[in-house]
């Protein structure tokens, strides 16, 4: 103090003043200091009885965590307190379906909570549904079986992207409620995703994979095939599911691969997703050409796949055809790029017996269904498609009179004709029991009000169909194209008859302006190459 006296006396200022002030700061820091001390030091003490458990996005295994701590959110939303919590975070990035409850929103009613149908069209724009998620990085507190549990959301950042974690911390004498609690959500959350399929995706920069969400699952009856397709499929996959004591006895490995090759948009990738809807697996997609896609990563990849899941690798053909794609006088027969080629591409190394390997190797799972699907099926190696590796081959080509039949059937909802027989098939899709709904899809009323659709007797409807059929030539256009001119017209049934034969027409020509383009541009780029060659 006689220092700092020494210091102000020659300034000519007023050194008592100025001592208490400083006496005050020094006094007032010593008592912050000696608060925060003992509350972190009581926090400490509390935190020691704690149990935490916590549940990132972030650690491997990826695929369970996301599952557990989707689980989690989604079981937590529905718990009064924590729809009591005061601070929100508002947003239509649901984290599961049917979150929007009475527990996350309250007092309020379901008018005014404005829950929506994620099916219900507002003047033409989809309502999305709107999920109240307590903010992250606050902490909320819930009363759970006799336990207070302390709930903390984080949301960090990284490179690829933000991840979210979920902290439960309880006071107790062993995990055993934590294990209820996981377990509690896991079973609320599998009921509720009864009617999802799950889909991974490989995340090739971690050789890991990454949930994708869940879609709805679709139903086989929307499908347009013969029946018998379907049916062979569905029992051939159920079928092996329920053979590993067969396989074992004999010494094969458990695994059973399908080839789902023809033109594009002819329901391959849908009917794969049914088929993981009726057999209730989860889909696990790799698309082989992939930026990054190596030896290494495909291996590590398929080891990690779940023993009963499909195991779906898109465009089998396109790996290993990328210098067939850019070379015009290719003839499309098969062929392994090597890897510094395929290198400078794109970063991928994936070559033909590093796939192979993956397929067949020991780390490649047991148990499960590999669909593979390709548009060129001639472009493949025989050594890929041979059985054991593709036991199953089926061809999928452009629409028949009877898949445009039938697709016409799906788009329109009827209602029975007053004369009309119950039972009186007239397409061969009525003949099968298993289609016979796809006639009059369950909630095509519901649909058919939303989009003001006119709901018209079987009979015309048949009637429609059937003219409709007969104006699309056999095997000349896909299903996604009939799909396609049948979406833009879904409210008018009988003006989409009269119209069709036009687009076809249009459809015909616009086909032969794109193939005469892309012979310019063929052509184009061979003659530098023939000039030279004649120089
Ligand atoms: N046979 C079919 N029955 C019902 N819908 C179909 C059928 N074929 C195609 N579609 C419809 O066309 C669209 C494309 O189908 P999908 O993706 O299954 O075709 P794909 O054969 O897998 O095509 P690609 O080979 O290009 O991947 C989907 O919206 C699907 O509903």
């Amino acid at each position: 103090m006689e220092a700092v006296k020494g210091f102000l006396a020659p300034l000519g200022l007023n050194t008592n003043s100025i001592q208490d002030t400083l006496k005050l700061v020094v006094i007032g820091g010593t008592v912050e200091t000696a608060r925060r001390a003992s509350i972190s030091a009581w926090n400490g003490f509390v935190d020691s009885f704690y149990l935490t458990a916590h549940f990132s996005q972030e650690d491997y295994p990826y695929d369970w965590q996301a599952l557990c701590l989707d689980r989690l959110m989604h079981w937590l939303s529905k718990q009064p307190a924590w729809g009591r919590s005061r601070e929100f975070e508002i947003t239509t990035r649901s984290v599961g379906r049917n979150q929007l409850n009475q527990s996350t929103t309250g007092d309020l009613d379901e008018e005014e909570m404005d829950e929506e149908d994620e099916n219900e069209l507002d003047h033409g724009r989809r309502k999305r549904k709107v999920a109240f998620m307590p903010s992250p990085d606050t902490t909320h507190t819930i009363y759970y079986r006799g336990h207070w549990l302390k709930i903390t959301r984080t949301r960090r950042y990284q490179d690829y992207g933000h991840y979210s974690a979920l902290k439960i911390s309880v006071v107790a004498r062993n995990n055993d409620i934590l294990k209820r609690l996981v377990l509690e959500a896991k079973r609320e959350y599998e009921k509720d995703a009864e009617h999802r399929v799950h889909i991974f995706m490989a995340d090739t920069t971690y050789a890991c994979w990454r949930w994708n969400g869940a879609r709805q699952k679709r139903p086989m009856n929307s499908i347009v095939l013969e029946p018998a397709v379907k049916e062979m499929l569905l029992a051939d996959c159920r079928d092996f599911l329920r053979s590993e004591d067969w396989y074992a006895e004999r010494g094969i490995p458990f695994r059973r691969g399908y080839l789902l090759h023809g033109v594009p948009g002819s329901g391959k990738t849908s009917l794969i997703h049914s088929l993981a809807g009726e057999l209730g697996l989860d889909i696990y997609v790799v698309s082989l050409s992939s930026k990054g896609m190596s030896d290494n990563t495909l291996t590590t990849l398929m080891g990690n796949v779940p023993s009963r899941c499909i195991l779906l690798l898109e465009d089998l053909d396109a790996a290993f055809t990328r210098g067939i794609s850019r070379d015009s006088t290719s003839t499309g027969a098969p062929t392994a790029p090597t890897k510094a080629a395929a290198e400078a591409n794109d970063g991928s190394t994936l070559s033909l017996s590093g796939l192979l390997n993956s397929l067949d190797g020991v780390a490649a799972a047991e148990g499960r269904l590999l669909f593979a699907t390709t548009n060129h099926i001639e472009r493949l190696d025989p050594a890929l498609s041979r059985p054991g590796r593709m036991d199953v081959w089926v061809n999928f080509s452009n629409a028949s009179k009877w898949q445009a039949e039938g697709i016409f059937k799906c788009f329109f909802p009827s209602r029975p004709s007053p004369t009309s027989p119950p039972s009186s098939p007239s397409s061969p899709d009525e003949a099968s029991t298993s289609d016979a709904s796809q006639k009059n899809p369950p909630g095509s009323r519901r649909k058919a009000s939303a989009h003001a659709v006119p709901v018209l007797e079987e009979a015309e409807i048949a009637q429609l169909a059937k003219r409709f059929a007969d104006t699309i030539p056999e095997g000349e256009m896909s299903v996604a194209s009939l799909q396609g001119y049948l979406l833009k017209n879904k409210t008018r049934p009988r003006e989409c008859v009269e119209e069709v034969s036009e687009w076809v027409q249009q459809e015909r020509e616009a086909r032969a302006r794109l193939k005469r383009e892309k012979e310019e541009v063929r052509q184009s780029a061979r003659r530098p190459f023939l000039l030279t060659k004649r120089a």
